[in-house]
């Protein structure tokens, strides 16, 4: 397991979108989900995308918990979420602080959706539709905006 480099905002795979995974057999690809756990581990954060370890794929870890901004955070374990698709969101929304891994020293507050619904393959194949609220879905909202080459500063009023 290896702790990855992660891109700078300025970095052109941070500005365009990701293709969706293929083969989740491929060593390769479960390598890569390991070292998304330990570099998001290594850098304190409560989410990662594959882009931001220069890795062009549809892969986002969201691994919510307590912490200064928010600290009656769920501690949840990292889930990996492969090919995640938002099924619905709610137009309900909530603001809150958000900070980016790409982005360092950088926080800000930002209006998501309140709750949403999302399907995602997990690292074994399984597909699973899952609803999130709080938190937590204010970090799947973020990861997956880095999937669409989003930025969260480009959402801040
Ligand atoms: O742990 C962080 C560092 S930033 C972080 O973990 C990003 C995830 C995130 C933090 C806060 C709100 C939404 C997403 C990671 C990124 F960039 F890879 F997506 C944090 C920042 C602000 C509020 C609470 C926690
Ligand atoms: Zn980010």
């Amino acid at each position: 397991t290896r702790i990855l480099p992660i891109a700078a905002a300025d970095e052109p795979i941070l500005h365009q979108p990701a293709r969706a995974v293929t083969d989740l057999s491929d060593p390769a690809i479960q390598r890569l989900l390991d070292d998304m756990l330990a570099t998001l581990q290594a850098a304190n954060g409560v989410g990662i995308a594959a882009p931001q370890v220069f890795a062009p794929l549809r892969i986002i870890i969201a691994a919510s918990r307590p912490n200064p901004r928010y600290p009656d955070a769920p501690l949840m374990e990292p889930v990996v979420m492969v090919n995640p698709q938002i099924l619905w969101q709610s137009a309900e929304t909530c603001t809150g602080w958000e900070g980016c891994l790409s982005v360092p020293g950088l926080r800000s507050p930002l209006a998501r959706s309140a709750r949403l619904r999302v399907r995602y393959l997990t690292r074994r194949g399984d597909s699973v539709e899952a609803d999130y609220e709080g938190f937590i879905a204010r970090i799947i909202q973020h990861e997956c905006d880095h999937l669409d080459g989003i930025l969260f500063v480009e959402r801040v009023e």
